[in-house]
């Protein structure tokens, strides 16, 4: 049966337009909208106006700008200004008809009703239901720690120096806030709009009527800029890992338990001594391997999820390879050809995975430092979120046991490091296209199993 998104069901276009001063965290959002949404198998982007100023700007050979260009009165810049929203907005509406886009968003200023009412113009004409995103802030410290974090670092202030960048950019606020005009319900009644007030301290919705709008909602809702470390790790090594058997519920090998002894000598040293007291919440899957692993860890927050459990291989559960392959062929192969769409006789897909996991993602956003500890095919998904990995290479990632991964949301990208235990393991990996036939003879030395941890992620 296939499954449908939210998209198919509903048949709707969207475009979020986005709306506050700069250095409000716009962008920011605008970009993990899109993320969220590309996990979940919906079509979006995101049009920065931004880029296609400057991209006019270099076409006219105009160099680095100053705040003056920002100015209202300043015709020069307002005609940039205008010409780039134009082209970005002619871009999206190629998108939405040539490529089948679902949700674009539209990411700039927006800050005047003049602008908007052009902008609903040109969306309702095209029949693209118009939903706008303000960033509302007046929290100077959340500001100037944006201004610092990105907008010092941006292709506007190449070259230039720290100092001059920042109060270039606050000049550039002052002018901005000469016209801005705030969503407000008694003036904007009749628009779709979502309006965060610093970062979501309050928030305020009107008119929100679509389901997709409503997940839009409740994605932005959740989302917090408190730095933090998300820790991932696979369970330690399991009796099945070891006999090359599939899903089951079996318990942690020798080598497994001493995975999961060493994981909170790796979880400290990793934190550094500063952080050395910080509180983890600890999540795990509801399966044996899983709290065996985290049952030396320190944290009194601990919580199962079954949505963290692993993909239902349905009736290959407790299988190897070799015997998926000699027992249904086609099936062997199917997966090979499409692993993502996959789904095992009475089990599940990757999609599937990604769909029980949207609960998890929401939960995620609103949490802070957080150690989940779960399965080879849910990490895989999990990585592909943060990581803004494809959907047709996510179940392909390599993810060894015995690591552990560390993720820093920043900015505009997530760090990732991988601190390894050091305690051998079996590689569970199986290569695209490979077969396993051959090896069933002697399933605990199959080729794949033999590699020990000397696989990374990929990408
Ligand atoms: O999608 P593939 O690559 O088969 O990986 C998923 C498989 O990983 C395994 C190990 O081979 O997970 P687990 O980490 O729970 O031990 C299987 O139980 C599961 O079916």
């Amino acid at each position: 049966m296939p499954v449908y998104s939210i998209s198919h069901v509903e048949n709707v276009r969207v475009c979020v337009v986005m709306v506050g001063l700069p250095a409000r965290g716009k962008s920011l959002i605008a970009q993990k909208i899109v993320r969220y949404l590309s996990w979940l198998s919906i079509k979006s982007k995101c049009f920065n106006v931004g880029t296609y100023r400057r991209d006019l700007q270099k076409a006219a050979d105009i160099g680095n700008i100053t705040a003056d260009f920002f100015d209202p009165n300043n015709p020069d810049g307002m005609h940039f200004r205008r010409q780039a929203i134009d082209l970005a907005l002619q871009d999206m509406m190629n998108w939405f008809l040539d490529e089948n886009g679902v949700v674009g968003i539209l990411d700039a200023t927006n800050s005047t009703r003049d602008r908007r009412n052009r902008i609903v113009k040109v969306l309702r004409e095209n029949l693209i239901e118009p939903i706008f995103l303000e960033s509302f802030c007046n929290d100077q410290d959340l500001v100037l720690q944006n201004i610092l974090d990105v907008k010092t670092t941006s292709p506007d202030y190449v070259g230039s120096d720290l100092q001059f960048a920042t109060e270039d950019f606050l000049k550039r606020i002052e002018l901005y806030e000469k016209n801005y005009e705030t969503m407000d319900v008694s003036i904007d009644a009749n628009l779709t709009f979502i309006k965060l007030v610093n970062v979501n301290s309050q928030i305020i919705l009107n008119r929100i009527e679509s389901y997709l709008e409503s997940r839009i909602v409740y994605y932005v809702m959740n989302l917090h800029i408190k730095p933090r470390s998300i820790y991932l790790s696979r369970h330690g090594e399991s009796e099945y890992n070891l006999t090359g058997q599939i899903g089951g519920d079996s318990n942690l090998s020798e080598r497994g338990w001493r995975y999961a002894k060493k994981l909170p000598e790796l979880v400290l040293k990793s934190l550094g001594e500063e952080n050395k007291h910080t509180n983890l919440t600890v999540w795990t899957s509801t399966l044996a391997r899983t709290q065996q692993t985290s049952s030396f860890l320190p944290y009194k927050r601990k919580l199962q999820w079954k949505a963290l459990d692993e993909l239902d291989a349905g009736e290959c559960d407790g299988m190897t390879y070799e015997e998926i392959e000699n027992q249904f062929p086609e099936d062997f192969k199917a997966r090979d050809d499409n692993k993502y769409e996959y789904r095992y006789r009475g089990g599940e897909s990757y999609r599937d995975i990604v769909i029980r996991l949207e609960p998890i993602i929401m939960e995620l956003e609103r949490q802070e430092n957080i150690l989940i500890i779960t399965h080879q095919a849910v990490l895989r998904c999990l990585y592909a979120y943060f990581m803004n990995v494809p959907q047709e290479e996510s179940p392909w990632m390599s993810i060894p046991l015995h690591t552990l991964i560390k993720l820093e949301p920043r900015a505009y990208h997530t760090v990732v490091s991988r601190i390894k235990a050091d305690i051998p393991a079996v590689s569970t990996y199986k290569e695209k296209g490979t077969s396993q036939l051959g090896e069933q003879n002697n399933s605990t030395s199959s080729k794949s199993r033999d590699i020990i941890n000397n696989s990374d992620i990929v990408p």
